[in-house]
């Protein structure tokens, strides 16, 4: 296994359980609600994490939705992955929607909502130029190779023969 990375972290709320891996090998931190919350279909809202950390210079941090989460409940993270800059030094806040058309949900404080994973990220110096050089994609994108699902159609219509190969026809 290679070297955790060291990260600084401070607790806003001094009885919020310090972030940890589930398993080992796990990619992401559970972070918790420190507020109680309900959430009816179709709501969002604004859960604070109780905590706040100092990246290094180079990384950054994702917050992203549990699946487990969404595939009992239908919440997930209105801007999922949220991204928590190297310096940002707040309180890590995780946005999260109900998607359930019918059911509202309901968190208990320190209730696992999402995981963060922390990455090593590029600083890019942009050169502008007139052209850009090719490659096999060149401008196709927005389901050029097909095998998408149309609105309207169900996802079994698609395929070798399907709506969507068909309407390129
Ligand atoms: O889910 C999130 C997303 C962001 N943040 C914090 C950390 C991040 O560093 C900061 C800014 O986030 P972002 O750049 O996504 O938001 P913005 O709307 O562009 O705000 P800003 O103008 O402050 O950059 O807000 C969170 O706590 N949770
Ligand atoms: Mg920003």
């Amino acid at each position: 296994m290679s070297r955790p990375l060291d990260v600084l972290l401070r607790r806003i709320d001094p009885e919020v359980p310090l972030p940890s891996r589930a398993h080992p090998g796990d990619a992401g931190v559970d972070l918790v609600t420190t507020e109680p919350a309900e959430l009816a279909p179709g709501e969002r809202i604004v859960l604070p994490t109780g905590v706040s950390i100092a990246l290094p210079d180079g990384y950054a941090a994702f917050a992203h939705p549990r699946s487990g989460l969404a595939a009992r409940c239908g919440v997930s993270m209105v801007n999922a992955p949220g991204t928590i800059d190297a310096g940002y030094r707040g309180e890590i806040k995780v946005i999260l929607i109900n998607l359930d058309p019918r059911q509202s949900v309901r968190f208990q404080r320190f209730d696992r909502i999402a995981q963060l994973v922390v990455q090593r990220v590029e600083t890019v110096r942009f050169h502008e130029v007139a052209e850009l050089p090719g490659s096999a994609r060149s401008t196709g994108g927005f389901g050029s190779t097909g095998g998408h699902a149309d609105a309207g159609n169900s996802y079994a219509a698609v395929g070798p023969g399907g709506a969507a190969d068909r309407k390129g026809q």
